[in-house]
């Protein structure tokens, strides 16, 4: 087993939003999160990438084995695609980049600013980070924003192309990817938010 998430209790800005929650995660399996805009998706993304802890319940398998993906593409705008996937490549102790730009057909792309690409290609800039971390768990939140049909593909090969070599997958998302993946439907967890701070407890929002 590679995550095991056991009866966890989540909020966001001082409100319950999730409890109850438990699954776990093998290797080569991907795991398709479901809810309603609002459920806790995010939420959960987040607490198991470490940016936010639960309030109550326990996460275990995810210190440095996951890489996360969330709504924003995690690109520096003036490093080339090239550097981008460099960077990540030396924050991981990876080498070889040559695999992330084939996977998202990057290579004629390779030496453009990141922050002159268009919004779809910005997002499979930011994917084929994932390729370069050697992390075994990728934990992303709804991945295929922005992407055309050919790069929906794209994903899908390299999500399944990970599976079989022994990773696995969390992911929230709204459409279907074509992969063999279990469903968890994350609505009978939504906790009942019967008060609101009026603050938010979090540094990043
Ligand atoms: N920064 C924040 N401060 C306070 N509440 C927040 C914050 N971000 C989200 N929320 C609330 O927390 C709840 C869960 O939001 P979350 O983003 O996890 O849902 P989601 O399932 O990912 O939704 P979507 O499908 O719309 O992306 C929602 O009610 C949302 O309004």
């Amino acid at each position: 087993m590679l995550l095991s998430v056991q009866d966890l209790t989540l909020a966001r800005g001082g409100v319950p939003v999730l409890t109850g929650l438990g699954f776990t995660l093998e290797a080569g399996q991907a795991l398709i999160l479901r809810g309603p805009n609002g459920a806790g998706k995010t939420t959960l993304l987040r607490c198991i990438a470490g940016l936010q802890s639960p309030i109550g319940g326990a996460i275990s398998g995810a210190e440095e084995t996951i890489a996360y993906a969330g709504h924003a593409d995690g690109i520096k705008a003036m490093l080339s695609v090239r550097e981008n996937l460099q960077f990540w490549a030396q924050v991981f102790g990876k080498g070889d980049i040559a695999a992330a730009l084939d996977s998202y057909a990057l290579h004629p792309l390779a030496d453009r600013l990141a922050g002159t690409l268009s919004a779809g290609q910005k997002r499979r800039l930011g994917l084929s980070r994932l390729l370069v971390t050697g992390c075994p768990i990728w934990v992303l939140d709804e991945p295929t924003v922005s992407l055309d049909v050919d790069a929906v593909s794209m994903f899908a090969a390299a999500v399944k192309s990970h599976l079989a070599t022994g990773g696995a997958a969390l992911i929230a998302t709204h459409i279907d990817l074509g992969l063999e993946a279990e469903v968890l439907d994350i609505t009978p967890f939504r906790a009942h938010a019967d008060h609101y701070s009026g603050t938010s407890d979090e540094a990043f929002l």
